[in-house]
């Protein structure tokens, strides 16, 4: 008998575009009216990079996300993901997706909710069980892997969420807000974990947030959205590399301030009023 395994990944060259967005319009018709929340954005995600995308409430960063996982689709321009269409790359498993809400399955063990995707698209027992072991470590919950979501604290779910979203190797992560309703600290700890992740699995990542100092803290672009219609404001290069963030004393850093200076200049674009719904913190 033949063990299966997870399906062979493609390697991506060095320098591959991950994510290409092209003229990304999106129109919803609702019982108030019309709501445009994207219009005409443009964005290349470049494989194993790390972008964030930020800006006031409503301004089109959800939408954004969804089109690029292929949970919507854009009303004008395209998506292509690894060179293939959104709907393509879903269904070639290209990304993990991790939200604010950990979304576990409450009947399932960690070790259980974590090999789920790998069960889902045929990996063999043993080879599950060996990635699962391998995740559960990584994000510091091995003694955890037979306790159920609701024996677990807010932050070691989305530890078992982000461990799920990794767990066959994407290529590509798409996380909305997924430390969101974390407390400081542990999401300062997740933020430090989710670093180390990426260095090891080389994903790139596509991460929305409300909170300048993550997106600074773990970026190399930081994308600052304007609100009706969604457009991009500007993109905010940020000059640290991935060894700088991997040290906490990154935080207290001059260049971090800097950076954070930065992408909140551009966020009130001269305005000295915070923008709605963006976290200082
Ligand atoms: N399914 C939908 N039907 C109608 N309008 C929608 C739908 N989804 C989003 N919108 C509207 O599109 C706009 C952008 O929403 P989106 O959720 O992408 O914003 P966001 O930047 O992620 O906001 P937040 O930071 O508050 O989460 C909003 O005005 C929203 O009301």
């Amino acid at each position: 008998m033949t063990t299966q395994t997870a399906p062979q990944r493609e390697e991506h060259p060095r320098g591959a575009v991950a994510v290409e967005v092209t003229g990304a319009t999106r129109v919803f018709q609702g019982s108030a009216g019309t709501v445009t929340a994207l219009d005409g954005v443009d964005l290349t995600v470049g494989a194993g990079e790390f972008v964030s995308l930020i800006g006031p409430s409503g301004c089109g960063k959800s939408t954004l996300l969804r089109l690029i996982a292929d949970l919507d689709r854009p009303s004008a321009g395209t998506i292509e993901v690894f060179g293939r269409t959104a709907e393509q790359a879903r269904l070639a498993h290209d990304y993990g997706i991790a939200f604010q809400q950990a979304g576990l399955l409450p009947w399932r063990t960690v070790r259980a909710n974590i090999e789920l995707p790998l069960a889902m698209h045929g990996t063999g027992r043993a080879a599950r069980r060996e990635r699962a072991d391998y995740l559960v470590e990584l994000v510091g919950l091995a003694e955890f892997a037979d306790h159920y979501p609701d024996q677990l604290s807010g932050g070691m779910q989305q530890r078992v969420a982000i461990a799920r979203a990794v767990a066959e190797e994407p290529s590509l992560l798409l996380m909305d807000e997924p430390f969101g309703a974390l407390d400081e600290m542990t999401r300062e700890r997740l933020q430090g974990e989710l670093v180390r992740i990426c260095a090891e699995t080389r994903a790139a990542v596509v991460f929305v947030t409300h909170s300048i100092p993550e997106a600074v803290f773990l970026s190399d672009r930081v994308v600052v959205m304007s609100a009706r219609p969604g457009r991009i404001r500007e993109v905010v290069d940020i000059d640290l590399t991935r060894a700088a963030r991997s040290d906490e004393g990154l935080r207290e850093d001059a260049a971090y301030f800097a950076a954070v200076t930065r992408v909140r200049e551009a966020l009130h674009h001269g305005s000295p009023a915070p923008a709605q719904g963006v976290e200082l913190r």
